[in-house]
């Protein structure tokens, strides 16, 4: 099973080695803008899915989630040391 950490050097590695047809590289590519707008869509469904819909749906929209933070970090170029420093 992936980690947090496991999927984010995987984002750093799509973003640096820019595969085709990677998600990643493309998110990144519509920029900072874009990749919010998925940010806070991505937690109204995780809310949404916590109130009205089953335990599976909820972990997965909080995957999609974790996914879109990632995408945004990378796409500031912060590592999960400058992030977990405030935890
Ligand atoms: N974990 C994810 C992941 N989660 C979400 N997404 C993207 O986010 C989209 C889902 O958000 P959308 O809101 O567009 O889709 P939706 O139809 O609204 O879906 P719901 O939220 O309604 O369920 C997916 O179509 C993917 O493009 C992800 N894309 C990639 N990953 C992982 O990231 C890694 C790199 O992926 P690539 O860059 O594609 O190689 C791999 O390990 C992937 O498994």
């Amino acid at each position: 099973m992936k980690s947090f950490e496991d999927l984010f050097a995987e984002l750093e590695h799509k973003a640096a080695t820019r595969p085709e047809g990677s998600a990643t590289v493309e998110e990144l590519d519509r920029g900072v803008h874009f990749i919010g707008k998925k940010l806070v869509e991505e937690a109204a469904e995780a809310w949404m899915a916590c109130e009205h819909e089953s335990d599976e749906a909820a972990c997965e929209e909080m995957s999609q989630l974790l996914y879109h933070l990632q995408v945004m970090m990378v796409a500031k170029g912060y590592t999960l040391q400058d992030v977990y420093r405030y935890l």
